[in-house]
């Protein structure tokens, strides 16, 4: 889904903290708040949808983003929506959510037609939504973070024992364990996830929606989120799901609705479909998942990494040659992100050398690696890879001032123009003009022009992270389809990934980085899940590192 716009009723960002979603404009908590799980929400309206949304139609300039859109969700169930980036389930929910005012249609939830102006009535009807970027306090505790603007009160004042009792008893209950004294800011993403789903219990949701929920969780956490999410569900709650992963669809979903274009073009009953047929739902035709591609033919050393060491990472020791795929593998947070970073010369590295096509690095600015050929796609596509206030065609510019595109360091207009229609096309970015605002674009297709952009550069040398995250299956195609044809025009490309079918359909030979070291290195035939998930765990044998 899109990056979402500042909270309607508030004016907040997830960047300025905690936007108060769930709590009414006036500052009154919801529905719900208190020491009383609301879970027995009215036990006769079992035949009552959840949900329902009728014929909802939004039009932004350019974009008929939802097109008489019809959503029934029934209660208990798992609904998952799907569709391919820019199909229109970000807006629907922001809809449903009361972020956005339809041009037409109806929005019912639990049979009580609803117009809502804000996410705070939205809440106060029982609905809840965690965002794909949290919107927590680092500062505060979990159970501070909980109760924020729903604190149990005695005589007036926060009664803080009750807040922390009333969450260690919602995690008890729902299975999902926090330590309520915690810092959040000290917490692994998963466990954050979970202080937001507490969130939304605390206030009383009895239909949540997540946003790409398992979008940055390791497949432990996605396994235990799914757990979670089912019990909650057996209990009479109602989960809609939005995401990408056909996986957890199946595996995890009870019905399933496909968006194409702004309109429904499926519904399906999770036990009678299959991922090929939601695949061709979404993309309009046949997409071969989880293709395994033919390895390259390596060339000279082009990245040479010895004995690197830098905040989190231990000792590395690496090559990727030219016409080569390296993929690294590893549970999040063992030090991949900090690798990559000391390579594009955005962390400092404190032992050991880098070397790019013979030159040394080690010490090189970021700018001067992209002179030396070094070409970056980062995680953080928001805060760190692209300027959402910029246009498309701008933000496909940039970093192009020293490259045939820029006269004497000057960019062209027409030039500009020129080179984005030829990238939108070629990445089938959807955007109704390179002239409009990168923040008009959903997270797929800003991912989709960040890529195309980086490969413009034809650098030796790619350093890719995540690049499918958020992603839809047919430009997850499109995307590994270009990195392999860049790999076979004779470039090294160095890719970090939590998707093991990305990194085993790539790679042409997988490290695996565990505790800040590469401990495991294996060539792509040998490298199947189960030895890379024993290596992921810790568990590979410590000669398999030899060759890296
Ligand atoms: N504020 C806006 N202004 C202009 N166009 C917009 C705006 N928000 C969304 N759109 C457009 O509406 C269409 C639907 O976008 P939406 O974000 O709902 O898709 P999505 O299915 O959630 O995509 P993704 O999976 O990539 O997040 C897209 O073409 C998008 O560019």
């Amino acid at each position: 889904m899109t990056p979402q716009p500042p909270d309607p009723a508030t004016g907040d960002t997830a960047a300025d903290g905690p936007a108060t979603d769930d709590t009414a404009a006036d500052g009154t908590p919801a529905e719900g708040t208190g020491t009383h799980d609301t879970t027995a929400h009215n036990p006769t309206a079992h035949d009552t949808p959840a949900v329902e949304l009728l014929g909802i139609t939004k039009e932004f300039p350019g974009t008929l983003a939802n097109d008489r859109v019809d959503l029934t969700v029934r209660r208990g169930e798992i609904h998952a929506l799907m569709g391919e980036n820019g199909a229109g389930k970000s807006t629907l929910m922001s809809v449903l959510y009361g972020m956005l005012r339809p041009d037409a249609g109806t929005v019912r939830v639990e049979g009580r037609e609803a117009g809502f102006a804000s996410p705070g009535d939205a809440m106060a009807a029982g609905l809840g939504m965690v965002h794909q970027s949290f919107k927590l306090f680092d500062s505060l505790t979990v159970a501070e973070n909980v109760v924020y603007r729903a604190e149990p009160r005695r005589f007036g004042f926060v009664d803080r024992a009750a807040a922390r009792r009333r969450v260690a008893e919602l995690a008890e209950a729902h299975g999902l364990h926090v330590d309520p004294d915690a810092r959040v800011g000290d917490l692994p993403v998963g466990v954050r996830q979970r202080v937001e789903i507490l969130k939304l219990l605390h206030r009383g949701a009895r239909t949540l929606i997540l946003d790409e929920p398992t979008a940055v969780l390791t497949p432990a956490e996605a396994d235990a989120l799914f757990a979670v999410l089912r019990s909650l569900t057996d209990e009479g709650r109602t989960v809609i799901l939005v995401t990408h992963k056909l996986r957890e669809v199946m595996e995890g979903s009870d019905n399933v609705t496909v968006l194409r274009d702004g309109r429904v073009v499926a519904r399906l009953r999770t036990a009678d479909t299959s991922p090929d047929e939601i695949a061709a739902a979404m993309t309009g035709r046949a997409v071969e998942l989880d293709r395994i591609h033919p390895p390259g033919t390596p060339g000279d050393d082009v990245l040479t990494v010895d004995g690197l060491s830098t905040d989190g990472v231990h000792d590395a020791q690496l090559t990727v040659r030219a016409g080569e795929i390296v993929g690294i593998a590893g549970v999040a947070g063992n030090g991949q992100s900090e690798l990559i970073e000391a390579l594009a010369g955005l962390r400092p590295v404190t032992a050991g050398q880098v070397g790019l096509s013979g030159r040394d690095i080690t010490h090189a600015s970021a700018a001067r690696r992209r002179l030396a050929g070094l070409a970056y796609v980062p995680e953080d596509r928001h805060a760190v890879g692209t300027a959402p206030a910029a246009s498309v065609a701008d933000n496909l510019a940039m970093g192009h001032h020293r490259t045939s595109l820029s006269r004497k360091g000057v960019l062209p207009p027409k030039a500009v123009r020129e080179h984005a229609r030829g990238l939108v096309e070629r990445f089938g970015v959807k955007a109704s003009s390179p002239q409009v605002a990168a923040s008009a674009l959903s997270g797929g297709n800003l991912q989709k022009l960040l890529i195309g952009r980086e490969l413009a550069h034809d650098a030796p040398l790619l350093l890719v992270e995540q690049p499918t995250r958020g992603v839809d299956i047919g430009a997850v195609q499109n995307i590994h389809d270009q990195l392999i044809a860049y790999r076979d025009a004779g470039h090294a490309v160095l890719l970090v990934s939590a998707e093991l079918s990305e990194i085993r359909g790539l790679a042409d030979r997988v490290l695996v980085m565990y505790e800040g070291r590469i401990v495991a290195s294996y060539p792509k035939d040998e490298a199947d899940e189960r030895t890379l998930g024993l290596a992921m765990a810790g568990a590979a044998p410590t000669h398999s590192v030899e060759g890296a």
